[in-house]
């Protein structure tokens, strides 16, 4: 049988983008189809975007204790409008030119909604297109709690599309999305009201920097609601009314987030017509080679629901053109992957919390430290960096590195390499530093 493509690709995400890429080094016929805009959530409504929005409010924080520096008359005006305009502008620059590079590669881009048809055919609008194999890189999409008023709430998706400022605003869910939304909009002047189910915020990171994140977001005056969700939203003319788990306590704010995670975007797809089962969660169920139930089928990147993370998905995307096309098949480790939390503090991990250490090893030992670092001693702001180095103790091996502030995920992604290739404690202590820097203190852990 001879079908229109060697691979077809569902979603330009960065899962999708990177198994096309890969696969027309083969020589093979690839086709790619988006809904939306092409290159998916990362450089769209995700990482990039957000990270032109830290390096904004950075200079916020950076002008409350420019005074210490000698600075005076420090202009305090920030114009949300002008900036997130450029913002958008950027983005669509950006887009441009990887469209550019990807149809430069041979890629053919369709844009559309598809669905499966069978195992072999997938429609988009009205037409249909027969492919050998095909990856499934749909993404997925911010959870809406199921509450009475929850249409009143947004999602990250519209943060990036706000004219204006709230004054005040909720977020209910404190992980990535809610911790790193309410560390900018701080910055900005926004009064902000974070809650979490659990106790401490970023659940599955290592308790210190659950902890040291925490304290360092509520020193800046964002206040914190451990063990507390949203209940019912209510539109008033003061604004919307929240209602809080628990006493049922209610607060007035002008924007409520949801960043309770993110869902895979598997509904409606048309899976059961190609026999690609889905996870109870609505995962696409895959096994180590990204191999779906059916044969022909492959899936990739958040709709796997495996490491949510632009890095791991631009991995398994490579990885998977590799196991169809290459003669052998490629199994990715997820062992070490780093990860950050670009808050101010910021937070960056790899390998093992010292809680999940301490689980599988009968001795395990911890170098930990805390201290102000330079830039801010000269401040009066209390800003406090930790770093933890999490050693198995009977082999010397550093099972993971934690770190709290000034610089952590650069710092940390360094890292990872060493403590992927199997470093021990004694290779950092004999390891010479550059002074002065934060990350110098890693190498001088007690
Ligand atoms: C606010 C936010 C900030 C983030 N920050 C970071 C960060 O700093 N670092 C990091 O590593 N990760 C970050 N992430 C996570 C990262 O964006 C994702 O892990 C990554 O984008 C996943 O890539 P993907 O290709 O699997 O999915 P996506 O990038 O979501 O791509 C999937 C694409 O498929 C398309 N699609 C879906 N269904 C269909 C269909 N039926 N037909 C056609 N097209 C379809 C979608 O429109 C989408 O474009 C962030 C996420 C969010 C939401
Ligand atoms: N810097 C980064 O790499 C980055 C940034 C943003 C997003 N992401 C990715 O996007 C994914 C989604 O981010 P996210 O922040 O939405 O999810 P998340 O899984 O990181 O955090 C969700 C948080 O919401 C809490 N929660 C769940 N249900 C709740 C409820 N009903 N009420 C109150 N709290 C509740 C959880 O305890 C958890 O702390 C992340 O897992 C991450 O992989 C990564």
């Amino acid at each position: 049988m001879t079908f229109d493509y060697d691979l077809f690709v569902i979603g330009s995400g960065s899962a999708g983008i990177a198994a096309c890429k890969q696969a027309v080094t083969y020589g093979k016929r690839v086709g790619v189809v988006e809904q939306e805009d092409f290159g998916g959530t990362c450089i769209n409504r995700g990482c990039i975007p957000k990270k032109f929005i830290v390096y904004a409010a950075d200079f916020a924080l950076q002008n409350q204790v420019a005074s210490s520096y000698g600075w005076d008359n420090i202009q305090g005006n920030f114009d949300w409008g002008r900036f997130i305009q450029s913002v958008h502008q950027q983005i669509a620059k950006r887009q441009q030119s990887y469209l550019q590079k990807l149809q430069a590669t041979g890629v053919e881009m369709l844009q559309g909604k598809a669905t499966f048809v069978d195992a072999h055919t997938v429609e988009i609008s009205d037409r249909k297109i027969t492919a050998d194999k095909i990856i499934i890189a749909v993404g997925g999409e911010a959870i809406k709690l199921d509450i009475p008023g929850a249409e009143y709430a947004i999602t990250s998706r519209e943060m990036f599309l706000l004219e204006q400022l709230p004054k005040r605003l909720a977020i209910v869910g404190g992980g990535y999305i809610g911790v790193e939304f309410s560390s900018m909009m701080n910055a900005f002047g926004v009064e902000v009201t974070l809650m979490d189910n659990d106790e401490l915020i970023l659940s599955g990171f290592d308790g210190d920097i659950r902890s040291g994140v925490q304290s360092g977001l509520m020193k800046r005056g964002i206040k914190f609601l451990g063990k507390t969700t949203a209940e019912e939203i209510e539109k008033t003319d003061r604004g919307l009314q929240l209602t809080l788990s628990g006493d049922r306590k209610t607060i007035t704010v002008d924007t409520i987030l949801f960043a309770t995670g993110r869902s895979p975007k598997t509904k409606n797809l048309g899976l059961e017509n190609a026999g690609v089962e889905i996870t109870e969660k609505g995962a696409v169920q895959v096994d180590e080679y990204s191999r779906t139930t059916q044969d022909n089928i492959f899936a990739i990147g958040d709709c796997t629901s495996r490491i949510p993370l632009t890095p791991v998905a631009r991995a398994e995307g490579k990885a998977v053109a590799k196991t169809i096309f290459d003669s052998s098949s490629v199994k990715l480790d997820y062992n070490c992957v780093p990860s950050a939390v670009f808050a101010r503090p910021e937070a960056a991990s790899v390998g093992m919390s010292e809680a999940k250490a301490k689980e599988k090893f009968a001795s395990v030992q911890c170098h930990r430290t805390e201290f102000e670092a330079l830039f801010e001693s000269m401040t009066e702001r209390e800003d406090c960096t930790m770093m933890k180095l999490v050693v198995d103790g009977s082999s010397d091996r550093v099972l993971g590195a934690h770190m709290v502030g000034e610089r952590a995920a650069d710092i940390i992604q360094s890292l990872a390499v060493a403590i992927k290739k199997g470093i021990t404690k004694h290779d950092f202590d004999a390891t010479i530093g550059i002074h002065p820097t934060t990350g110098e203190e890693f190498l001088v852990l007690d």
